[in-house]
């Protein structure tokens, strides 16, 4: 095992997002024209403005609470100006966003608190429980479920500390015997995939937020990657688990596999910083793949495609990436709008990725090619493939440039068993087509898959109208409301947050509800660790 003492990367707040939009300003773009003309023909356009020139709330911490904050961490590391106020304002969902456009900051953190190891976040803990300071760990930001919002005042609690993991970023040790790495939670995902390739090695987990969030959060949400397939969801990386508690520190992960009681790690892992903040996280980490292979398969139907996937899983063939668009997502191609018309456009189309060594590649894509021609598909090379590839990351800004022009856009996720799945997808898109009335656009696909379900991800564009937060608020509640009564589960990957909260206990039941109360109470008896959130 090599222990590693790097230097600290960064101390400023960065790499930043505006709050107002997603990822890089320099990559935020105007819709191509052709796009443009093309969303004018199914959506009335409408330039939206955006509030920029808003006042925050005011902080309601004290001078002590911020000089006993800094004695913690150092003067530097705490900021309590309006621009880093706003900066640490809830996630990047849809209402997130909308809000933020519309100058709406009554979530704004009192105060950003920046510590630089698990020592200092467990003083920070410390210092909070004694002041009745609410704390709300922020990683990336990029949350989609009102997971960084807490509510302090519910909670009988003084004001909110956004403890930012930003300056937690370094690679802590590695043991290339056992393929393992100890990662610091500020780490987004390039950061840590970084750190590993130096060692020629590499975790895989790249969700669409990939860019931007981090290791902690993907700890603490249960989140799901676009390889999942191949290299499984996040949460069936973590090895190990180091948490800062109010209640004293937890340390997971003595063993590869264990019967040492109920496995601790999984209460932590989706504990959405409810039970405490995860300092460190121990992942497997494998060699990276010496190619990569990425094509595309047209089917007549979605559930032509949803068979064949059902087939690959449950034969034990997964490639490494496996999605499939239904026919609406199909035409659309979020990922590719200029391929909008190709041949690719037409039926459904799925994307197979294959990573590894070159001998692996080669025998599973001839065994999964062989499966899918036998099954019906249509190979339609690696065109589609390489394409989705490239703009895998890409459809965050498109959402931005059609809220610009009023387009309402939304995403949301569930999952379920193969028997249920075509209830669930006719459920859930009736229910949003209901909801948001004429001209609504219901796309979705299946991008995580195992031998006994799948996922199903919608997106949704609608016209945003005058209100387009007030339009979708009821639409979201009643595709909560339709998973539910499919018997579906409320998140496959997004998590709970507060926007989840109301219909955990239908999928959990009351004595589950209990239980994660009970946790609650032990691990956080005051009840500063993001109040409000997840816990029913
Ligand atoms: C455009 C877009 C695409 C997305 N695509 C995907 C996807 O493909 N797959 C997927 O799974 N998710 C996706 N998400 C959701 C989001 O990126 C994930 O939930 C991600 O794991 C959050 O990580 P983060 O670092 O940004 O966490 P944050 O947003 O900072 O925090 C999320 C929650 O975890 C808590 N938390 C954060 N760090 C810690 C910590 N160290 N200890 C304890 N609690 C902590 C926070 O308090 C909060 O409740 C997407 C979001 C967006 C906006």
């Amino acid at each position: 095992m090599t222990e590693h003492s790097q230097p600290e990367i960064a101390t400023a707040l960065q790499p930043e997002m505006p709050p107002t939009r997603w990822g890089d300003p320099a990559q935020a773009a105007d819709l191509p024209e052709g796009v443009r003309s093309l969303v004018g023909t199914v959506f009335p356009l409408r330039d939206t403005s955006v509030c920029l020139d808003v006042a925050l709330p005011p902080a309601r911490l004290g001078t002590d609470h911020v000089a006993g904050l800094a004695m913690i961490v150092g003067e530097e590391h705490v900021r309590a100006d309006d621009v880093t106020r706003r900066l640490r304002t809830r996630g990047k969902s849809t209402p997130d966003l909308l809000r933020q456009r519309g100058g709406d900051l009554g979530d704004a953190p009192d105060v950003v608190v920046r510590p630089g190891g698990h020592d200092e976040v467990a003083a920070v803990l410390d210092f909070a429980q004694e002041h009745r300071l609410a704390v709300v760990p922020f990683g990336g930001g990029t949350a989609v479920t009102g997971g960084l919002v807490a509510d302090p005042d519910a909670a009988g609690l003084a004001g909110v500390v956004s403890l930012d993991l930003g300056r937690m970023r370094r690679l802590l040790a590695i043991d290339t015997v056992s393929s393992t790495a100890t990662l610091e939670p500020g780490l987004r995902g390039p950061e840590a995939e970084a750190l590993l390739a130096e060692h020629s090695l590499m975790l895989g987990h790249f969700p669409q937020s990939f860019e931007y969030a981090s290791i902690g959060g993907f700890a603490a949400t249960r989140s799901s990657g676009q390889s999942s397939a191949g290299y499984g969801r996040f949460d069936t990386m973590v090895v190990g688990l180091r948490v800062a508690t109010p209640v004293g520190e937890v340390r997971l992960g003595s063993a590869p596999a264990n019967a040492a009681g109920p496995d601790l790690r999984q209460v932590f892992l989706g504990s959405e910083g409810a039970f405490g903040v995860i300092t460190e996280v121990t992942v497997r980490v494998r060699p990276r793949p010496a190619v990569k292979r990425y094509e595309g398969w047209r089917w007549q139907s979605f559930t032509a495609g949803a068979a064949a996937m059902r087939a690959l899983a449950q034969s034990d063939l997964m490639p490494t990436v496996l999605r499939l668009s239904d026919e609406a997502e199909t035409a659309i191609n979020l990922a590719d709008p200029e391929s909008i018309g190709e041949d690719s456009a037409q039926g459904a189309l799925m994307i197979v990725g294959y990573e590894g060594s070159v001998a692996a590649v080669d025998a599973k894509q001839a065994v999964v090619t062989a499966t899918l021609q036998s099954l019906g598909g249509t190979p339609l090379g690696s065109a589609p493939g390489e394409r989705w590839a490239e703009g895998r990351f890409n459809a965050p800004y498109l959402r931005d440039s059609l809220l610009d022009v009023g387009v309402l856009v939304e995403t949301l996720e569930t999952a379920t068993f193969w028997s249920n799945r075509d209830n669930l997808y006719v459920r859930v898109k009736a229910a949003l087509e209901e909801s948001l009335g004429e001209g609504t656009m219901v796309l979705c696909h299946i991008s995580h898959v195992y031998p006994t379900g799948c996922s199903l991800y919608f997106t949704v564009a609608a016209p945003g109208g005058e209100d387009p937060l007030a339009r979708w608020l009821p639409a979201k509640t009643a595709a909560c409301e339709a998973i539910v009564a499919a018997g579906a589960s409320i998140t496959h990957h997004h998590a709970v947050g507060t926007d989840h909260k109301p219909y955990l206990t239908a999928e959990i039941g009351v004595v589950g509800a209990e239980v994660l109360r009970a946790v609650k109470r032990t691990l956080d008896p005051v009840g500063i660790l993001n109040p409000g959130v997840l816990v029913p």
